[in-house]
């Protein structure tokens, strides 16, 4: 496909977004029905596609219009490319941009992609890094490892990830965390990848394990494990007597097979045959994922009011359930991916005050700025 064939394509997939369909089945239907794009153009279209999620709001305005041909149009212009050179009309490429396709002016909300709705509260959690946490949230995410240190030194698993051809640094935010910085379409198809020297995670939530109080011998829980990436950073630092569970079993599938290749013990459970008595359990909450909106920024859109008040009843939940689980002079490790003090300080908070067992110990608030995701963590002990 040429440059303005991806262009193209990018808009017909933002034209089904626009329209509610969701992004990944969006990109998934375009793919399915273009057979003759290749692995790169794929790539360059769910890049293009992203890049527009991620400032939906100041693209249609530099784009002039919220359809996928604007936002593709504010992108491009966002990025310092003159669209012109794109939308020629030839091939498959858009057709070229008419006089009145010209950039509006913007308000302050539009330009940092912030939902109007949700400022007051955004500013009264960032404070002064307000702006430039949404600001960072407009760029793409970097790419970061997990070295697991039961296979690997840092060093190690660099040198093998060098010669597959991924070049990577390590990151101030956690120990195992290595940012990539080239190569990363490898990754999946890599050796080190597939024998466990390395998972991906992002490093914010690699620190927030690496703040969990863990020693041997400790019988931990997992209490909300999706996938298990926590379940396995958390393995891969101690010797655990380790259980994972989650409300939807079918989130853990694939985590006895991740747990295998990583070489660590870690037992799934259902929540009928969860026993209490843990010496630390982790809640990382369902939330609005306002900490990650580089990775997943349809959600930053598709958030609402009603869906946020869901989200902190969730999480009240969770927390109740959770501490049960918690012995005796045990922790309670509570986490989201969120920067929103409603669904982080606030929801501990509230927490403590009907359950005077616990008492918090420590909390830990990192954004964007920091390098990784946004993520709360909040350690009590009961
Ligand atoms: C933020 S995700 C967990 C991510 C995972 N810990 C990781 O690091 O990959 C939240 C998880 O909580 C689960 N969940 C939602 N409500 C729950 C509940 N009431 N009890 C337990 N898990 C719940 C969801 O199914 C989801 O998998």
């Amino acid at each position: 496909m040429t440059p303005g064939a991806r262009v193209a394509a990018a808009i017909a997939v933002l034209d089904r977004i626009v329209a509610g369909e969701a992004a990944e089945k969006a990109l998934v239907n375009w793919a399915r029905s273009s057979r003759f794009a290749g692995s790169a153009d794929r790539a360059a279209v769910r890049d293009h596609v992203f890049d527009a999620l991620r400032r939906m709001r100041s693209a249609a305005a530099l784009g002039g219009a919220g359809t996928g041909r604007g936002l593709m149009l504010g992108v491009l212009r966002g990025q310092g490319v003159d669209p012109s050179t794109l939308f020629t009309g030839e091939g498959h490429a858009p057709a070229p941009v008419a006089s009145d396709e010209r950039p509006r002016p913007m308000t302050d909300l539009e330009a940092l992609d912030c939902p109007d709705w949700l400022a007051p509260q955004m500013r009264e959690s960032l404070g002064g890094n307000f702006a430039a946490v949404m600001q960072a949230m407009q760029a793409r995410a970097p790419v970061f490892l997990r070295v697991n240190l039961r296979k690997a030194t840092v060093p190690q698993a660099q040198t093998v990830l060098r010669a597959e051809g991924i070049e990577t640094h390590p990151h101030p935010l956690a120990t195992p965390a290595l940012e990539v910085v080239a190569g990363a379409r490898r990754i999946a198809g890599s050796a080190a990848y597939r024998e466990g020297l390395v998972e991906l995670q992002d490093a914010a939530s690699q620190a927030v394990v690496q703040a969990l109080p863990l020693a041997d011998g400790m019988r931990v829980l997992d209490y909300c494990a999706g996938g298990g990436g926590k379940s396995l950073a958390m393995a891969a630092l101690a010797r655990l007597d380790l259980s994972a569970h989650d409300v939807d079993p079918r989130r853990m599938v694939d985590l006895p097979a991740r747990a295998a290749r990583a070489g660590v013990p870690v037992r799934t459970v259902q929540t009928a045959a969860l026993a209490a008595g843990h010496d630390l359990v982790l809640a990382d909450a369902p939330c609005s994922g306002s900490g990650a909106w580089r990775r997943s920024p349809e959600a930053r859109w598709r958030l609402d009011a009603a869906r946020l008040s869901a989200l902190v009843a969730t999480q009240a939940a969770v927390l109740d359930a959770a501490a049960a689980q918690v012995a005796p002079g045990g922790w309670l490790a509570y986490a989201t991916c969120s920067v929103l003090e409603c669904e982080n300080g606030a929801a501990v908070a509230a927490f403590l005050a009907r359950s005077p067992r616990f008492r918090m110990q420590r909390d830990m608030r990192l954004t964007p700025l920091d390098g990784g995701d946004g993520f709360y963590l909040a350690l009590l002990r009961g």
